[in-house]
């Protein structure tokens, strides 16, 4: 006999997720079920799925499924969207919220509106260089500004917000559907990666992201946030000021420590619409 769940889609940006509260079972859906519901003909569609699990130190810990199924470590438009889940339910309206997610505990400080929370500021943790997600996992040495290996012309920033990005700055927005799928998969990326194609603007920065499990998508949180990260190293924008990125789905701000160890995410969360989780094919 198959129980009812109620499935909770949210947005930031576009970027649009399935929100699943199993923080009462604490098992989270499967890759193949993730696929499923993500599917814009057969599924409800989304660019991922959010699971909510309890958590000891956090109000709830978010695991992020992209719509290829896979595992994601971080997803900042998703917190955003959790976060208002999860306040916006509760009955309360806290000051802030803690979130356990793949890379580390967050404090999130929600911002109210008529109809509950409207946007979320995140400190999004460090801004990490060496990671064994990154090109720098093999070499122990930050791989920033870097020709790309295998495509003459290009140079990238490895960075990693918990999940791994390569920072294209001054990279043609239009080259992101051609490049973005090949680069996803270089070899030096062990788990993929997310790429970032980024026009540096006199006041913050403009940002196509090829997404890591989806594709292009209207936003990427920890993609701006990488971004900013990139153009700060660069010194094309100051650090300790917030910038603002502009993506398809609008503006997110970002605010960068001097020395990378905080990076700030601000941005909207939105609800879309409640629904049953419907029963999988063939089940
Ligand atoms: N859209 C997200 C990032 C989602 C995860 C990403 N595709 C990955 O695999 O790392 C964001 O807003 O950060």
């Amino acid at each position: 006999m198959s129980t009812t769940e109620f499935f909770h889609k949210y947005h930031g940006l576009g970027n649009d997720f399935i929100v699943l509260d199993r923080r009462q079972t604490g098992v989270d859906v499967d890759a193949q079920t993730a696929q499923w519901l993500c599917d814009r003909r057969l599924g409800i569609g989304a660019d991922g799925v959010l699971s909510l699990l309890p958590s000891e130190t956090g109000m709830a810990r978010m695991v992020v499924h992209n719509s290829d199924g896979s595992i994601a470590e971080m997803c900042g438009n998703g917190l955003r969207c959790a976060v208002k889940y999860l306040v916006d339910n509760s009955g309360e309206k806290p000051e802030r919220i803690d979130v356990e997610t793949g890379a580390g505990l967050l404090a999130c400080v929600p911002g109210y509106g008529a109809d509950g929370v409207a946007q979320v500021e995140i400190s999004m943790g460090p801004a990490r260089l060496v990671e064994p997600n990154l090109p720098s996992g093999a070499t122990q040495r930050p791989f920033l500004d870097e020709p790309v290996p295998g495509h003459a012309g290009l140079r990238g920033h490895a960075i990693s917000m918990g999940n791994p990005h390569l920072v294209l700055l001054d990279q043609p927005l239009e080259t992101a559907s051609r490049l973005g799928p090949v680069l996803e998969r270089h070899p030096d990326f062990p788990e993929r990666t997310n790429v970032e194609f980024v026009r540096v603007d006199a006041d913050g920065l403009t940002v196509v992201v090829w997404e890591r499990g989806c594709g292009l998508t209207q936003a990427c949180g920890t993609g701006a946030c990488a971004a900013a990260v990139a153009a700060v190293l660069a010194k094309r924008r100051p650090a300790e000021d917030w910038s603002r990125v502009r993506l398809p789905g609008g503006d997110l701000f970002i605010w960068v420590a001097t020395d990378l160890s905080d990076i700030r995410l601000r941005g909207p969360a939105a609800f879309v619409f409640t629904g049953v989780v419907p029963d999988a094919p063939g089940r």
